[in-house]
């Protein structure tokens, strides 16, 4: 089932002679479930697809539809609710808010929201990630890891369908870098989620279902055994 279509995605930043088009005309379709890698060299518009899919910016030209429902006609409060309700995001800095604890930064999507917190799946979430000892300390008190897992398990906390990853290892070592994505490739199957990764990293590129490249804003899927 298909949960996020582009179709004829394009963002063009700046004007005249200083326009730069960072993506044009990409067309996908991406399954609810699915774990898809973004690769491509530096400035190539890899996160300028995450934003847009994520509606932290709007397209030059085309369309998203998440869910069949086309996201860039909504209103910035909509758009505002689409990201929290629908997207999670994990960024390659933490964005950990220092002067809340573990659990309460896991917790601050849905406090955000006005939505209930419910304690046993939080509970499991933090668990899952192996934060579940750490949950009345601050960030601070932290390994860059560790810390990576608040990220990874906020990013879940409010249950989104489509969790969009920006080089979210990118600053692990390859050990923790293992761990960090078996624990959120067994998440996403526990939850049914669908993962939109960058990565420069192959070895995490070969554990996707899809490997989708994108070079000077041109899509290229390059592999494709799950659809
Ligand atoms: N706000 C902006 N204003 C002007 N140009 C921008 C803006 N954001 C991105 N760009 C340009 O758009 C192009 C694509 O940038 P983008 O950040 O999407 O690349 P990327 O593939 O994610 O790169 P990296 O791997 O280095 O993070 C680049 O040429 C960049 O300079």
């Amino acid at each position: 089932m298909v949960i996020l279509e582009t179709i004829n995605l394009g963002k063009i930043y700046g004007k005249k002679e200083t326009a730069v088009h960072a993506l044009k005309d990409a067309n996908l379709k991406i399954n609810k479930g699915e774990f898809v890698a973004i690769v491509g060299p530096s400035g190539s518009g890899k996160s300028t697809f995450l934003h847009l899919v994520g509606g932290l910016e709007r397209p030059s030209n085309g369309t998203i539809k998440v869910d069949g429902k086309d996201i860039c006609c909504l209103s910035d409060k909509e758009l505002a609710k689409y990201r929290r309700q629908k997207v999670g995001f994990v960024f390659q800095q933490y964005n950990l808010i220092p002067v809340l604890n573990v659990k309460e930064n896991v917790e601050l999507p849905l406090k955000l929201d006005n939505q209930k917190v419910e304690e046993d799946y939080i509970e499991d979430l933090m668990n899952l990630l192996g934060i579940g000892d750490r949950k009345t300390h601050l960030p601070s008190q932290l390994s860059g890891g560790q810390q990576q897992r608040v990220a990874i398990a906020r990013a879940l906390s409010a249950k989104p369908s489509i969790i969009l990853a920006d080089e979210p290892t990118g600053n692990l070592d390859t050990k923790t870098t293992e761990e960090v994505m078996n624990l959120l490739k067994a998440s996403i199957k526990k939850y049914n989620q669908t993962l939109i990764m960058i990565t420069h990293n192959q070895s995490i590129a070969q554990k996707a279902d899809r490997v989708i490249s994108i070079v000077d804003g041109k899509l290229d899927c390059l592999e494709n055994i799950s659809v």
